[in-house]
């Protein structure tokens, strides 16, 4: 996998020096006491579930509250689609208040090793950016938490940034996250995602600089993606202690909601991101493993439930 290539795109809000200490590796080893609040599980979603609302009405919604989000990623199409239709009831019918969906891609160089197999699972099923939005198309309506899709900027070059956006939009899509946009590209994205009404989410790193992290937060929809240490995603061992001091950076900088991302992937880590400050915890690769490395789409369903509870218990 042409890694070094990634290197010469800029991820977004990077240009090459940070994109190149993003993928190195290394985390740090926080402790703090964690702090509570409750919300009780959502019940089952119903066929038609009250429309869910926007990224960041529903931020508002829960900063009202005194809660955080938690937002899950799954891979589309892993194993297949129709669990990943089920999956996404799942997920929403345990308290996710966002769920991230990936749309799989050949060359994640973003992704660490658990989520670039599911990728190349769904892909060698192959799913693709028709299937999903078919299975949206009938999934979304039973939703009340709203879905952000998640695709790597290629394909929605290769689409058509507009004709992207209007599709996604068409079947309930509220937002989107495209985590290797350059930000001095993010000028037609924008304007395409305003035009649909999309937020678009944009990701700020621990190697950002000050001045750039301004402009990232300011053009970001929705809420703030702070990837928590350099290196691909994955579950780490613990989360790094430089996220409490980025997310006091961040939030001099904005009133945006800022959601933390790469590594979390136990009640722990959850509760250590809250005590920190963030208004929102995004947990994939250890989603993903539960739903596509289980003995059957059956066992990976039932796993990502207990999953899923076990981290919404960590945010009561
Ligand atoms: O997998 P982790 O370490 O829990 O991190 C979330 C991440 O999976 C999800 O937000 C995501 C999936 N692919 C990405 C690529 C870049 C940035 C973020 C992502």
């Amino acid at each position: 996998m042409a890694v070094a290539a990634f290197y010469s795109v800029s991820f977004v809000g990077l240009n090459k020096s940070e994109a190149h200490l993003l993928f190195g590796s290394g985390f740090g080893f926080p402790s703090k006491r964690l702090s509570v609040s409750s919300k009780a599980f959502k019940p089952m979603a119903a066929v038609t579930a009250v429309q869910a609302v926007g990224l960041s009405e529903t931020f508002d919604k829960l900063r009202k509250q005194g809660q955080v989000a938690l937002i899950p990623y799954i891979t589309a199409g892993d194993p297949d689609l129709s669990t990943t239709a089920e999956a996404l009831k799942v997920l929403d019918s345990c308290g996710s208040d966002i769920i991230e969906l990936g749309l799989p891609y050949s060359d994640p160089l973003a992704d660490g090793p658990v989520i670039q197999a599911a990728a190349t699972r769904s892909l060698a099923r192959g799913t693709n950016f028709n299937a999903v939005i078919s299975m949206l198309k009938e999934v979304v309506p039973q939703l009340s938490c709203p879905v952000a899709l998640f695709s790597y900027y290629n394909p929605i070059l290769k689409r058509g940034i507009g004709k992207f956006m209007t599709i996604i939009k068409d079947v309930g899509v509220h937002g989107l996250v495209v985590p290797d946009v350059p930000l001095e590209e993010t000028e037609i994205l924008r304007m395409e995602s305003i035009k649909n009404n999309i937020e678009l989410v944009l990701l700020t790193t621990p190697t950002t600089p000050t001045d750039r992290m301004k402009a990232i937060v300011a053009a970001s929809e929705g809420f703030v993606y702070l990837v928590s240490s350099v290196g691909v995603t994955g579950a780490r061992a613990s989360v790094s202690s430089r996220v409490q001091t980025l997310l006091q950076e961040i939030k001099q900088a904005t009133s945006k909601p800022v959601a933390v991302g790469f590594g979390i992937s136990k009640p722990e880590h959850v509760k250590q991101v809250v005590a920190w400050g963030a208004d929102g915890v995004i947990v994939g690769s250890a989603m993903v493993k539960v739903l596509g490395e289980a003995k059957s789409p059956e066992e990976g369903l039932k796993e990502l439930e207990t999953f899923t509870k076990s981290l919404k218990s960590a945010l009561l």
